[in-house]
């Protein structure tokens, strides 16, 4: 019985890792994002892409069987952090 909730939290470990780098993978493009868009004149906030997204969530979270809201909170999460790094690196930039 435990060998097997040992089993069992070895891969939600592994799992738990796997999210953990794709975040930092979406988080590391922040930078490229935040370059172009200050290059173009354009806001950080695009309203329409994240609409696109959401929608897109939902529909992937029906296809996976996964929470619609669970799946919306974790990516309102993820883009809430991205904008904020894009302003933290224009604010850190644009004093140099
Ligand atoms: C990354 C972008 O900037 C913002 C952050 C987004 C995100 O984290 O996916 C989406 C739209 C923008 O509000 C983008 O415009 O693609």
């Amino acid at each position: 019985m435990t060998e097997e909730l040992n089993e069992i939290r070895k891969k939600i470990d592994e799992i738990d890792s796997k999210i953990l780098e794709l975040i930092a993978k979406r988080n590391s493009l922040a930078k490229d994002v935040a370059e172009i868009k200050s290059k173009m004149g354009i806001p950080i906030n695009d309203e329409e892409r994240e609409k696109y997204i959401y929608d897109r969530i939902r529909k992937l979270c029906r296809e996976h069987k996964v929470d619609e809201n669970i799946g919306v909170q974790i990516f309102k999460i993820l883009i809430e952090h991205n904008k904020h790094l894009q302003k933290q690196y224009l604010s850190e930039t644009q004093q140099k």
